[in-house]
């Protein structure tokens, strides 16, 4: 199943620097786990914003749930999900 998911992040600005580098840092590790493993499939930042458009493969809509609110910024982001299904008019219908 893939998902749409938009994550506004807003960490806030008086958070100890040390403890937002190491967040980011464990924020990247595990994007770049869930990349390698196929589940993140488009990870893209939204230009002028603290902000990404991505979209994941996952077996269902739980599975997300539980990487979504287990990301290190999960506490200090937005996330809005849509679930997405299969275009008529894709080349992947179209062309079979
Ligand atoms: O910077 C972001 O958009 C939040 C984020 C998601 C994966 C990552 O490494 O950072």
């Amino acid at each position: 199943m893939l998902f749409h998911v938009r994550m506004d992040v807003a960490i806030p600005h008086d958070l100890d620097p040390g403890r937002r580098a190491e967040l980011i840092a464990t924020e990247k590790a595990r994007a770049v786990e869930l990349q390698r493993a196929g589940t993140w499939v488009h990870l893209w930042r939204v230009v002028g914003q603290y902000s990404n458009i991505s979209v994941f493969d996952v077996d269902s809509a739980d599975q997300l749930h539980q990487i979504l609110w287990s990301l290190p910024l999960f506490p200090f982001m937005t996330v809005t999900v849509t679930a997405l299904t299969t275009h008529p008019s894709s080349l992947s219908e179209v062309d079979g």
